[in-house]
């Protein structure tokens, strides 16, 4: 058998919460290499001045971004930055030769007009655009392992994506009853300082924020509509919760058939997700915790079904940072890469 060589990795970004839990991932993959930390602020900065408990672990200095320097030191970049930012670079690194996983939404969208519109944010890529892969494996597998170039989605659309997937797909609910209630940990808002995300703030209170305006929700409605073969309208509304990481979403739709029993729909859903070895279906009257997910790339879902109402209630638990960000990026470098979507990473929460 012949032996894999390692492929080299860049993080742009590495100083935040989606760069740290890359550079968590990456150091522990058997066949990545990191060698190119790129940030703004911290720039000049050994990095385990900003992660002191990773200095046993990790001798790089973070780097200004340059775009000739990453793609000399790395064959893959991650560009964990700001909405915004990858729309300068993915295109030079592309050229170049790199392959490109963007953590931020830039490349998320299909219709343009629906970026600038939600995100205000011009831009002249629209081929290149036009081309990324939207990477959420367990819907497009197939094409993110061929892309070069590929946008990770947000967060709170993995987790109400992969509630409400296989009843688009198979036109089990009536989607203009979409409603997906959302919580989120505080880091889903990154590391950058925000007056809502300090402990005086968000402890011990719970309130929801960005109701009927979350740019999520286009993202989430391109996915629904490709999924329903119509346009979908979702009502989404996210909610910060007192913990540091973990989203939980409760999905709720409307039955076509009232006669379907959640023994049915857990079937269904567990054929769906048969060779997605990062979903876990639950058994009757399961429902999963965030804690389960917590440190893992494990997506938990449980299903119950009101006979009163004729509504199904989905409800879907991951890491906000692992399969909501760098764990999902890590899948998608695995099936660009021809290795197994499990390489390299946990599926084994912290719990408690
Ligand atoms: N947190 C989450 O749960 C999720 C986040 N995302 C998305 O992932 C991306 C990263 O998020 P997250 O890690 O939370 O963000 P953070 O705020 O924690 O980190 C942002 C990073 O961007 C760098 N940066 C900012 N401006 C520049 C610049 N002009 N040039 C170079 N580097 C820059 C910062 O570097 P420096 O300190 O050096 O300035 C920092 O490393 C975002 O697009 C976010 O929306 C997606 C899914 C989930
Ligand atoms: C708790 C919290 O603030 N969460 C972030 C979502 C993080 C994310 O996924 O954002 P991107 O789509 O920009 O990548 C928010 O609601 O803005």
């Amino acid at each position: 058998m012949t032996q894999m060589e390692a492929i080299s990795v860049a993080i742009v970004g590495a100083s935040g919460y989606g760069g740290v839990q890359l550079v968590r991932l990456l150091l522990e993959h058997p066949l990545t290499t990191i060698t190119y930390l790129g940030g703004e602020g911290s720039a000049g900065r050994p990095y385990s001045d900003l992660y002191p408990h990773l200095q046993h672990c990790l001798d790089l200095t973070v780097e200004a971004v340059d775009v000739d320097v990453i793609a000399s030191k790395a064959q893959v970049v991650f560009l964990s930055l700001p909405n915004g930012l990858a729309l300068e670079l993915a295109q030079p690194l592309l050229a170049k030769g790199c392959k490109v996983l963007d953590l931020s939404a830039d490349y998320r969208f299909r219709d343009l007009a629906t970026y600038r519109q939600w995100y205000g944010t011009e831009r002249q890529d629209d081929q290149l655009a036009a081309q990324a892969v939207y990477g959420l494996p367990e819907l497009y597998r197939d094409k993110i392992a061929l892309a070069q170039l590929v946008g990770c989605p947000g967060c709170y659309p993995t987790a109400s994506l992969l509630a409400l997937s296989p009843l688009l797909k198979q036109g089990l609910v009536l989607p203009e009853t979409v409603i997906i209630d959302a919580k989120s940990g505080t880091s889903g808002g990154g590391r950058q300082g925000k007056i809502n995300l300090l402990l005086a703030e968000a402890d011990a209170s719970l309130a929801a924020y960005g109701v009927a305006r979350h740019r999520h929700t286009p993202e989430i409605e391109q996915i629904c509509s490709d999924l329903a073969g119509q346009t979908v309208k979702v009502q989404f509304t996210p909610h910060l919760i007192p913990m540091p990481r973990g989203i939980l979403a409760t999905v709720y739709a409307t039955l076509r058939d009232p006669g379907l029993v959640r023994e049915d729909l857990i079937t269904i859903f567990q054929a769906f997700y048969r060779h997605s070895p990062w979903v876990k279906i639950l058994p009757p009257g399961i429902y999963p915790q965030t804690k389960w997910a917590c440190g893992t790339n494990l997506c938990y879902i449980g299903i119950e079904v009101d006979e009163r109402t004729g509504r199904v209630i989905i409800m879907s638990a991951i890491d906000n940072l692992m399969k909501g960000q760098a764990g999902q990026a890590v899948q998608c470098l695995n099936l660009m890469s021809g290795w197994s979507e499990t390489l390299g990473l946990p599926q084994l929460a912290f719990y408690p």
